[in-house]
């Protein structure tokens, strides 16, 4: 299969890595500064399932220097979403199906709106990769895995061709036939972890230590089944309690990928995980009084931390 890999970081790298390791064809469109950083050090995935080197990694700057795609990959944050939409585009008329796997909900509809329904697949991922200073893949976790699901009837075929290639590749695979449930669990899932860690400045250990703090994560799962019921999608009480399970089970270092990103003086995804839970809620009716606390507190360090790390306040 010919991927195109559109948001080539953390995970778009990871997983294009497995799935060139399987034997697939996969190339990287790629901006310009992330293109002088593979030239000069090169595209490599340091795991704990093994490592992987691009020995000659197909990168490409402008979209026209593509002629054969299948699927694209996309994996890029919420807020550059808008910015691939040529891309996307160009893409889609050589005939690709797109397979977001961004966390969240609104980049659905709005990919759909942009590309045609019948074009965008569900996906999501379960992993923790960072890029380091090189832009090569860090992945500690021991889960990486993808999971994807068709969202029209006429995604079959291209589900069953992309679950073929992906069993065969260095990672779990998941073909579900609930994706836009899947991807409600861990649309609650994440707006709570990375909505109280990255609020709290702490990983899960302390907060859970606390019932007071803890019980602010629980209200989130409990108002994202409200959102997901509002929208038509069984998001049920045991889910809230799965999620919950899963928070409490975790290990007490462990924190989500939008706290480091906080730590790490970068722009946060908070206006497309939280600020899109509100508008999904609002559009429906729903109260969410915890999530928009939550979105109110973080909200000063979604552009500009960087001047706080440096002065030693955060
Ligand atoms: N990292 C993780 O462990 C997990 C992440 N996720 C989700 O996956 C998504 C991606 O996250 P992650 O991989 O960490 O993000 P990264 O920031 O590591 O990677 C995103 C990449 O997208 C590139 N990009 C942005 N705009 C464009 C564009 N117009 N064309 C081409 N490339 C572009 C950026 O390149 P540039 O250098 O040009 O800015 C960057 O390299 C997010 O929604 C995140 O929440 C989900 C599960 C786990
Ligand atoms: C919780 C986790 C690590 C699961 O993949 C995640 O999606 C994130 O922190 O962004």
């Amino acid at each position: 299969m010919n991927i195109v890999v559109v948001g080539a970081g953390a995970l778009g790298v990871y997983f294009g890595a497995r799935l060139e390791e399987a034997g697939e064809k996969v190339t990287f469109l790629v901006r310009e500064n992330r293109a002088s950083q593979i030239e000069k050090h090169g595209l490599k995935v340091n795991s704990t399932k093994g490592n992987y080197t691009f020995e000659d990694p197909n990168v490409v700057k402008k979209v026209e220097e593509i002629d054969e795609v299948d699927l694209v990959f996309l994996s890029v944050k919420g807020y550059h979403l808008e910015g691939t939409f040529h891309s996307l585009k160009e893409l889609r008329k050589k005939g690709a199906y797109i397979l977001p796997v961004l966390n969240g909900i609104e980049h659905i509809p709005i990919l759909q709106n942009e590309l045609g329904k019948d074009f965008v697949l569900g996906g999501l991922s379960f992993i923790m990769a960072t890029l380091n200073e090189k832009g090569h893949v860090e992945h500690n976790s021991d889960f990486h895995q993808l999971v994807f699901g068709s969202l029209e009837a006429t995604q079959t075929s291209i589900c069953h061709q992309l679950k073929e290639i992906a069993s065969k590749a260095n990672i779990q695979v998941e073909a579900s036939d609930d994706i836009l449930r899947e991807l409600w669990k861990k649309y609650m899932f994440i707006n709570a972890f990375s909505g109280i860690t990255t609020a709290t400045n702490l990983p899960i250990g302390p907060i859970r230590s606390k019932q007071e703090t803890f019980r602010i994560a629980e209200m989130m799962l409990q108002e994202m089944k409200l959102i997901a019921n509002a929208h038509n999608v069984n998001v049920s009480e045991e889910d809230v309690e799965d999620a919950k399970s899963k928070l409490m089970s975790l290990p007490d270092k462990a924190t989500s990928s939008m706290h480091q990103d906080r730590r790490k003086g970068y722009v946060l995804e908070l206006d497309h995980l939280h600020g899109g839970a509100i508008r999904l809620a609002k559009a429906m009716g729903v109260e969410v009084p915890y999530m928009e606390s939550i979105y109110g507190i973080i909200k000063p360090f979604e552009n500009n931390q960087p001047n706080f790390t440096k002065k030693g306040v955060s």
